[in-house]
């Protein structure tokens, strides 16, 4: 469990009374995550999460939280954050300017920090996915890239390039010699990719950035698993789609123990991605080398929180070795997927 910040329950009771959401029957802190403090609540009206923001600021929030709130307005499955009501002035003289006030409505503060309530997704995560689940993630992953190209905020993916130059010299002291030549390595590749023109054509808008099998849902219909959600916004930022997908082929299709390609489960999800958004021919010639760069990000946070741990009352920290597995994976296969990944004319330009 990661609870950085203790709430107490007339706090919290004070913050969903004030929501409009009833009185608070339920309060409890939840098993699982490692960013922010995370609370089931339960009121008069159903069931929400609370979550207290431990590193992001109120001014980077809104960016977040209006996202999830374009996206649900949508139809992508996503928890909508419920919005403090507005109180009408008497007249409509000092009424604030839209964008003000949805910033404000989003965002509330708990026990000095920064805070959301947002609608609890019903179903459950599913860690041993099958290919059916690759698939409906897949599809779900290319329709809220297209939802969210109307989304009118900006805001760079903070964990992105200049996160990792930034981090690796902070992480470099605590690791042996092949890794640290890994790391620096792959950093360099990285920054000469991202310098690319194939890089800089790729298409881009708002991404989710960690959508991991731990942050989608799946309800099951039947004998027939649907997925019913997916949360926890909070790395998510303007970046390229490939990027996005390169994160979750990482995570959904990989045989976990050795971090290896899974095949089938790789192609469920890119065919069901391509059947809603087909890959631009950029993006087919660097798949390679984002699978590689989601690797290096997750290590390298991975790293970070383990060797530079935060105080909480209870916090297991994710196993830094595994995206290191993945990453020489990666870089020692570099088309391991059943694409037509790298015509001849389309080689990296730098
Ligand atoms: N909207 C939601 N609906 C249902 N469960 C949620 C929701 N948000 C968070 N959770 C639960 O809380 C856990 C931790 O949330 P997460 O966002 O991953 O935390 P963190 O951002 O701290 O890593 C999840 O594994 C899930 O069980
Ligand atoms: N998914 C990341 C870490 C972020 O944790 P989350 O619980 O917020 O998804 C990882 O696995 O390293």
């Amino acid at each position: 469990m990661a609870v950085y910040t203790n709430v107490g329950f007339d706090e919290a009771d004070a913050l969903v009374q004030r929501l409009g959401l009833g009185a608070l029957s339920d309060l409890r802190g939840i098993e699982g995550g490692i960013e922010n403090t995370n609370y089931f609540v339960h009121t008069a009206k159903g069931a929400y999460v609370l979550t207290l923001f431990e590193r992001l600021s109120a001014e980077q929030l809104p960016y977040y939280l209006c996202l999830m709130q374009h996206l649900a307005r949508r139809g992508i499955p996503v928890p909508e954050p419920v919005a403090e009501p507005q109180v009408r002035p008497a007249t409509g003289a000092d009424l604030v300017q839209p964008t003000d006030r949805a910033r404000c409505e989003l965002l509330h503060f708990v026990a000095g920090k920064p805070a959301a309530v947002v609608q609890r997704l019903s179903g459950r995560s599913e860690l041993s996915p099958t290919a059916w689940h690759c698939a409906e993630l897949g599809s779900l992953l290319a329709r809220m890239h297209l939802a969210g190209r109307d989304f009118d905020r900006v805001q760079p993916n903070l964990r992105g390039l200049g996160w990792w130059n930034d981090t690796a010299p902070v992480v470099l002291p605590h690791l042996d010699v092949p890794q640290s030549a890994l790391l620096r390595s792959e950093l360099a590749y990285q920054n000469h990719i991202a310098a690319s023109s194939a890089y800089k054509a790729l298409p881009r808008g708002p991404v989710h950035a960690d959508l991991f099998r731990d942050n989608v849902m799946f309800d099951v219909e039947g004998s027939t698993p649907r997925l019913s959600g997916v949360f926890d916004f909070y790395f998510a930022g303007t970046d390229t789609w490939l990027f996005d997908l390169a994160v979750c082929l990482n995570d959904w299709a990989i045989d976990l123990p050795t971090g290896r390609h899974e095949a089938a489960r790789a192609a469920a999800l890119l065919d069901a991605y391509q059947t809603v958004r087909p890959l631009e021919a950029a993006e087919r010639q660097l798949l390679p080398a984002m699978l590689r760069a989601a690797a290096l990000r997750f290590w390298i946070s991975r790293l970070w929180d383990f060797h530079l741990p935060r105080e909480a009352s209870m916090l297991t920290p994710h196993d830094p070795t595994h995206f290191e597995r993945v990453l020489r994976e990666r870089a020692g296969a570099p088309t391991p997927l059943a694409l037509p990944l790298q015509a001849p004319h389309e080689a990296v330009a730098a």
